[in-house]
């Protein structure tokens, strides 16, 4: 049987700080973890992504030892719930899904999605979307429809980021004119309607359960919000542990507590905590 990692120490005071409250209230601490690139690894097609093996019994050994665990993700709530095999897992019964960075909400509780209406900015989009590409130097971008919003990736094109940068302008442009916003990931530039954020999501749901303690994983531009949130809650006297899962985004790395290799490392962490809260 392999050997459990050990509970790693952060780098920082506050993350120290963070982790000491979350394993002394654990009753009181929430942990919010985003999909892609931390419960799941990074594959070349969305649609084959899926949670790491481990995810889910380190998630269903944690949850019970803490006062609530949520997935924060840029996909529809569904599609994570779905690709990170949630419903009905042990332990899970009341896992929450944040998706479309927290416009939808998934509860296990009750199997339901809650969902905004449909914008007209995405539906704008969708239709001025295909001429917008063949304009671009972008060859071998594609297009996720995520019905709330459109990811165009560039991974599968021949140089991926140059693809990238070639589309950042008119995306940007088009974003606009339909009074959407761009977002930014990895190899991805997400149009989507502005007013809801990861860090938005993460403080309304903090404030909700009530939790006294935070521990947020990310990887992606998309998590600074969230990062910023748990900075916050920090200040307000609410200690707060920042996770970063794999260095290919530096700006979020450079602001972790915690850095981790990567999806397989998360789960680990995750197990090393709840075997921790169990014998301490
Ligand atoms: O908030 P997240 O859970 O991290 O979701 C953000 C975006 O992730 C997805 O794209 C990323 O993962 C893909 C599968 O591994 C990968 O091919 C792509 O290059 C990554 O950027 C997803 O497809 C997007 O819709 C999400 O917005």
């Amino acid at each position: 049987m392999a050997t459990p990692d050990p509970l790693p120490t952060p780098s920082t005071q506050a993350g120290r700080d963070g982790l000491a409250a979350l394993l002394a209230r654990p009753a009181r601490a929430v942990v919010a973890l985003d999909f892609d690139g931390t419960l799941a690894d990074i594959v070349p097609d969305p649609e084959r992504s899926r949670a790491h093996p481990g995810a889910v019994p380190a998630l269903s050994a944690l949850a019970p030892r803490v006062a609530s665990v949520a997935v924060i993700t840029g996909r529809p709530a569904d599609v994570a719930v779905r690709f990170g095999g949630f419903a009905g897992a042990p332990g899970l019964d009341h896992l929450v899904v944040l998706g479309h960075y927290g416009a939808e909400r998934w509860d296990a509780a009750t199997d339901t999605v809650h969902a905004p209406a449909p914008s007209s900015g995405v539906e704008g989009v969708r239709a001025e979307l295909p001429s917008v590409l063949e304009q671009a130097d972008a060859d071998g971008a594609w297009v996720e429809d995520k019905g709330h919003a459109v990811a165009v990736h560039t991974r599968r094109a021949a140089d991926p980021q140059a693809a990238f940068e070639s589309l950042r302008g008119p995306l940007a442009a088009l974003a606009e004119r339909h009074g959407l916003i761009v977002e930014p990931g990895r190899l991805v530039l997400e149009l989507r309607p502005p007013g809801m954020d990861k860090g938005v999501a993460l403080a309304q749901y903090v404030k909700e359960v009530g939790a006294e303690a935070v521990l947020y994983a990310g990887d992606d531009l998309g998590d600074l919000a969230a990062y910023a949130a748990v900075d916050a809650l920090r200040a307000q006297g609410v200690p707060g542990l920042l996770v970063c899962s794999g260095t290919e985004v530096p700006e979020l790395a450079d602001r972790a507590d915690l850095l981790v290799s990567g999806p397989e490392a998360v789960v680990g962490l995750l197990d090393a905590l709840a075997r921790h809260l169990d014998a301490p």
